[in-house]
């Protein structure tokens, strides 16, 4: 199977994590797969992908990830256009389009790689989100926690892989990564045909055991990385027949 790259911006998709029946891999197949570009510019570039494309093999059942001898389940395809603006913003836009009529069960998020300073930068904006912490804390901890995130910016003091969904009121992210010299913005928003989709956010980092287990990552990478990642991850949800749901992202630095 092909390998994601450790940065930028790989698309999860159809799926964030693993499926619960473990046979689809990790963040689904989208980002395993080459994209062809569509069309480019000077400051511009479409890529699309789809899963019934005959490039598109890893993680799809001639891999192995699916039973013999059964055909992709759905018809969908990305497409994602990454502009860079006047004002010096990346915009990114990704259509998925479900190409039949019946439904396609999808999750889908931006798996954001950030330049950023363990020790010092915070991380601003998902107040009030509900957070399931996946990490143990403290001596005593155990499994997950919940909570509601409190007012304070988040700093990292170990490994952190936290998911968090958006209040009622909050269907769009905007997280800010401040550091002394800068602050980095990231927003994002999702809507179909019928109305705006909310959109939930994970905050990973690796930390010192987990760097040292990938083997595509540096042992002391974790000091100057985070990951912020949007999308659309607040359980599993369904795209009718034919619909076309809109993911933009817009990153900016100030
Ligand atoms: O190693 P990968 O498959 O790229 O996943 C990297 C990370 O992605 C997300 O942030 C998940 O929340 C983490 O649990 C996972 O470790």
């Amino acid at each position: 199977m092909s390998k994601s790259i450790r940065g930028g911006v790989p698309i999860c998709f159809p799926q964030f994590g693993r499926t619960s029946d473990k046979v689809s891999p990790q963040h689904g197949w989208a980002r395993l797969n080459p994209w062809t570009v569509a069309s480019e510019t000077p400051t511009s570039v479409t890529l699309t992908i789809s899963s019934v494309s005959p490039s598109c093999t890893s993680g799809r059942p001639d891999d192995g990830h699916w039973p013999a001898n059964s055909t992709c389940p759905f018809a969908v395809t990305l497409s994602l256009t990454v502009t860079l603006t006047s004002t010096g913003s990346l915009d990114y836009s990704l259509k998925i389009t479900n190409d039949l009529d019946t439904t396609a069960p999808y999750q889908c998020l931006l798996h954001n790689y950030f330049q950023f300073d363990f020790s010092k930068d915070q991380i601003e904006g998902l107040e009030n989100y509900s957070c399931i912490d996946t990490q143990p804390r403290g001596s005593e901890g155990t499994g997950m926690s919940y909570f509601t995130q409190g007012p304070d910016p988040i700093t990292l003091d170990g490994e952190v892989d936290r998911i968090f969904h958006p209040p009622q009121d909050k269907p769009s992210v905007l997280v800010k990564l401040k550091s002394s010299s800068k602050t980095c913005t990231i927003s994002c928003s999702a809507k179909s045909g019928s109305g705006s989709i909310p959109v939930s956010a994970v905050v990973w980092n690796p930390y010192i055991s987990k760097a040292k287990g990938m083997g595509d990552f540096d042992d002391e990478g974790y000091k100057n990385m985070v990951c912020i990642e949007p999308g659309i991850i607040d359980g599993q949800r369904v795209l009718l027949g034919k619909e076309e749901v809109v993911i933009e992202q817009v990153i900016e630095i100030e």
